[in-house]
């Protein structure tokens, strides 16, 4: 059984007829799509604002009607993925490069619904390094003031050149020895010069869905938020 898949197709449950969804980035939400693109087919009638190019190649194929995300002041439902979830509903993400765009997404959604497979639900933060995107102009200066939080950032490159997000900034990847105040890191980070924004997603996740290879479903609600 696809954990991934689980976990993506039942976060289309709380899909509702007439919805402004905000739709998310990466192989999780993948099935969240087709799952949507299938119920449009059959009449559900939604717009979805997409979080990466790559979401809106994908929903433009399968007939999603969309509108662009800087249209949009409110979202009803978002739907994504993560590249970690600790109890306290805290999120990195940014492992497909798309995590400002999905982060502005969150941000206007009245509901927030994150997908993971069972491996991405740990203890504490930390393991995957953390996504900082930043702007190309003097980024080595921006690095040498993020390691001075305690991590070694990596220039993130494909092909032997810097990755360049969608919107035309660098990701540098931030592993950390102990990620112990998300929160705090959070706001420090962003308040460095040159940082547009990081992955950790703090009190944003109002539902962690979370599919297993067994076939099983958890879902935990944040009464928190
Ligand atoms: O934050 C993201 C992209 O920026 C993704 O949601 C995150 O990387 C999880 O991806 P996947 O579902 O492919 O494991």
């Amino acid at each position: 059984m696809d954990s991934k898949r689980l976990a993506g197709e039942a976060a289309v449950n709380y899909v509702e007829d007439g919805m402004l969804l905000g739709l998310g980035t990466g192989s999780t939400v993948y099935w969240s799509l087709q799952k949507i693109g299938e119920l449009v087919q059959s009449g559900l009638r939604i717009r979805g604002a997409p979080t990466s190019a790559e979401t809106e190649k994908i929903a433009r194929q399968l007939g999603i009607p969309l509108i662009a995300l800087s249209e949009v002041s409110e979202l009803d439902l978002t739907i994504d993925g993560a590249d970690e979830v600790n109890p306290d509903f805290q999120l990195i993400k940014g492992g497909g490069g798309a995590l400002l765009r999905e982060k502005m997404a969150a941000s206007i959604s009245r509901r927030f619904i994150v997908v993971v497979d069972n491996s991405k639900y740990v203890p504490a933060l930390g393991q995957f390094p953390l996504p900082v995107e930043v702007v190309p102009f003097g980024w080595q200066i921006t690095r040498r003031q993020i390691s001075g939080f305690g991590c070694e950032p990596v220039l993130r490159q494909v092909h032997g050149s810097p990755f360049v997000t969608d919107n035309g900034n660098y990701i540098l990847d931030c592993q950390f020895a102990a990620l112990e105040a998300p929160e705090e890191l959070h706001r420090q980070l962003n308040l460095i010069p040159g940082v547009v924004e990081n992955g950790l997603f703090v009190n944003m996740a109002d539902m962690v869905i979370i599919g297993a290879s067994d076939g099983s479903i958890e879902t935990k609600v944040n009464t928190g938020v």
